[in-house]
């Protein structure tokens, strides 16, 4: 039973430092998963990890995608909705509209059709990592889309 997890972890700018000190906080745990990050947060995760650890960036079990304005948010929704993330760490900046507002809605919609456990804060983000499904083989019900995907579209029904 492979308990390790692909966590994805994204702050916007005004967030990282919030999300530097949680994962200064928790590396240990955290360099039990693999993790997967938008750009520039990838770049200050890595470095946070290699203060701690000593480690070259590459060793780490990590994976950059593009910054998030440049779609690095689009590609993780892209993970999601392909079954590649178990849970996503978002501290987005409740005070700042982004260029990409829209990406951000469309990732936190996914990983709510998901069902993929999901903190946007420091607070719930301790609660994430320090319960115990956290470490464990925990599968998250997603919801059954049949009905919508079947669906007879009217006037265009098949002949
Ligand atoms: O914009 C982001 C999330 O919406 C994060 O992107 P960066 O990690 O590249 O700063």
């Amino acid at each position: 039973m492979d308990t390790k997890k692909r966590v994805a972890l994204v702050a916007h700018d005004n967030m990282k430092r919030d999300l530097a000190e949680w994962v200064d906080w928790n590396w240990e745990k955290l360099l039990q998963h693999h993790l997967i990050c938008t750009g520039t947060t990838g770049k200050m995760v890595a470095r946070t990890l290699m203060d701690r650890r000593g480690n070259e960036h590459g060793r780490f079990d990590i994976t950059l995608l593009k910054s998030g304005p440049l779609g690095g948010d689009q590609q993780l929704g892209a993970m999601i909705a392909e079954g590649g993330v178990e849970a996503l760490i978002f501290f987005w900046d409740p005070m700042q509209a982004q260029p990409h507002d829209v990406d951000v809605k469309a990732l936190l919609r996914l990983a709510t059709l998901y069902n993929v456990p999901t903190a946007i804060n420091r607070s719930s983000a301790d609660f994430l990592i320090s319960s115990p499904l956290f470490g464990g083989d925990y599968v998250p019900v997603v919801k059954d889309y049949k009905g919508y995907v079947e669906r007879t579209l009217s006037g265009l029904e098949q002949k």
